[in-house]
């Protein structure tokens, strides 16, 4: 049975980068997705972006919705603070296999735990099935018309607090002009645009930063 893109992503990293080092995932990642084949990882460029935004926000919970490979949720967890973790969320089963074990050979598996199933089932469950509080910084990285509905979810199950900040990406290509209108016409959000490129490619992209005012 001839192997997916995705396993072949995982390939090349097994084979090509170095195990325990995050740093050396993301960048076989990067240099394959764009020598070989493209994949829509959020990639080096748009990646800085996300880097600073955790950082700025220091989180001691994170969520990521749409886990795909696993490379976000290493360039999440390699920036987080002792003691902090991440959840990450992804419905594709063959996604999440691939992505559990770049986690793992990444050397951050400790930091991050991966729910498989829809986001719309899992946000519900992550006060009382994952002991979960409230979260303090969300990555929006999954189907484009979840991006609204799941921002509701998590403000109707009480899972963000004052300063608990959103970063979606893709708000120009796929786009997400429904979230992008949602968001910033919402007076409990605070919007900042952040343009940036398509990875891989030489196509305009975005990422729309939300801190939830309370
Ligand atoms: O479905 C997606 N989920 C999460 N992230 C994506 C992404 O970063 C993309 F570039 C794209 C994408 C796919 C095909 C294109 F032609 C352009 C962008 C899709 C997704
Ligand atoms: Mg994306």
């Amino acid at each position: 049975m001839n192997q997916s893109k995705e396993q072949r992503i995982l390939n090349f990293v097994l084979q090509n980068a170095v195990r325990g080092d995050p740093c050396s995932v993301l960048d076989t990642i990067d240099q394959y997705c764009s020598q070989k084949e493209w994949a829509m990882n959020v990639g080096n460029e748009k990646g800085l972006i996300l880097d600073k935004t955790v950082e700025e926000a220091n989180p001691s919970v994170a969520l990521e919705l749409g886990t795909y490979c696993g490379y976000s949720a290493v360039r999440i967890a390699r920036v987080l603070k002792a003691g902090a973790h991440l959840l990450t969320v992804e419905f594709n089963p063959e996604f999440a296999a691939i992505a559990k074990q770049m986690i793992e050979f990444a050397g951050v598996q400790d930091k991050v735990k991966l729910l498989e199933g829809p986001s719309e089932e899992i946000i519900p469950q992550l006060k009382k099935k994952y002991e979960v509080d409230t979260v303090d910084f969300v990555f929006l990285d999954h189907w484009k018309d979840r991006y609204t509905p799941d921002t509701i979810l998590l403000q109707e199950c009480n899972l963000l607090r004052k300063g608990s900040v959103l970063l979606a990406d893709n708000v120009i290509v796929p786009g997400a002009p429904e979230f992008l209108n949602y968001i910033r016409n919402n007076p409990h959000f605070q919007c900042t645009n952040y343009p940036s490129r398509l990875e891989y490619m030489k196509v305009a992209d975005a990422m729309e930063k939300a801190v939830f005012l309370g």
